[in-house]
């Protein structure tokens, strides 16, 4: 999709295609370089690191497994619950393995910190965190995030997989919501 087509629902590019991309090959090359020799558990949270992981996955150079879990802490809005629900659980059993979490966003860090403290309760060798995107001012619970991409503003970002009732998803981009789209100011 054409970065100039925004639509009336998206304010700006927050950030191009290609600066995404560039992230991506930086954070491949740290993690081949920190699993060197290890066997890498990836696992991704549905449905926003869907982009991140893809892309992340084939960008590594070194084998890696991949899983999926699937949680809901948002409803339909733009605000975390706090609530953190299993939809899909992993099918890997992850005990002594060694296990990266990909995220798409750290918003207010519960949907993460519930997940690590779940991962963690089934023994794995180790558990990191990789995050594409943070947002500073909305954290509410600090994530300890080993590979980040961006840190970026209080604003419901949208692209690159994320998503505003799901839609925005195949962006290739991210970009910020027009506050008129969901009447907010912040994540
Ligand atoms: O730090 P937090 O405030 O907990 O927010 C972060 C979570 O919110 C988003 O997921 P969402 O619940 O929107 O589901 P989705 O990935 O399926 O869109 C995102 O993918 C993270 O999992
Ligand atoms: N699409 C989207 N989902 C989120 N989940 C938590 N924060 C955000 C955000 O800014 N955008």
């Amino acid at each position: 999709m054409d970065e100039k087509d925004l639509g009336a629902d998206l304010s700006k590019v927050l950030i191009p295609e290609d600066v995404l991309q560039a992230k991506v090959r930086e954070l491949a090359a740290q993690i081949d370089a920190d699993y060197a020799g290890k066997d890498l558990l990836l696992v991704g949270v549905l449905k926003g690191a869907v982009m991140i992981m893809a892309d992340l996955a084939r960008t590594l150079h070194s084998h890696a497994s991949m899983d999926w879990m699937a949680v809901s802490s948002y409803g339909s809005g733009t605000k975390s619950s706090g609530v953190v629900r299993i939809l899909k659980d992993l099918d890997t059993d992850i005990l002594d393995k060694h296990v990266l979490i990909v995220e798409d966003i750290i918003d207010s860090g519960l949907t993460l910190s519930w997940l690590i403290s779940n991962l963690r309760s089934r023994g794995p060798a180790s558990l990191e965190i990789c995050a594409l995107l943070r947002k500073p001012e909305a954290v509410r619970t600090e994530i300890d995030c080993r590979y980040l991409g961006f840190d970026i503003p209080n604003e419901f970002v949208v692209g690159y997989g994320l998503d505003y009732a799901e839609k925005y998803r195949n962006l290739p981009f991210v970009g910020t919501l027009a506050p008129h789209v969901y009447g907010g100011t912040g994540g």
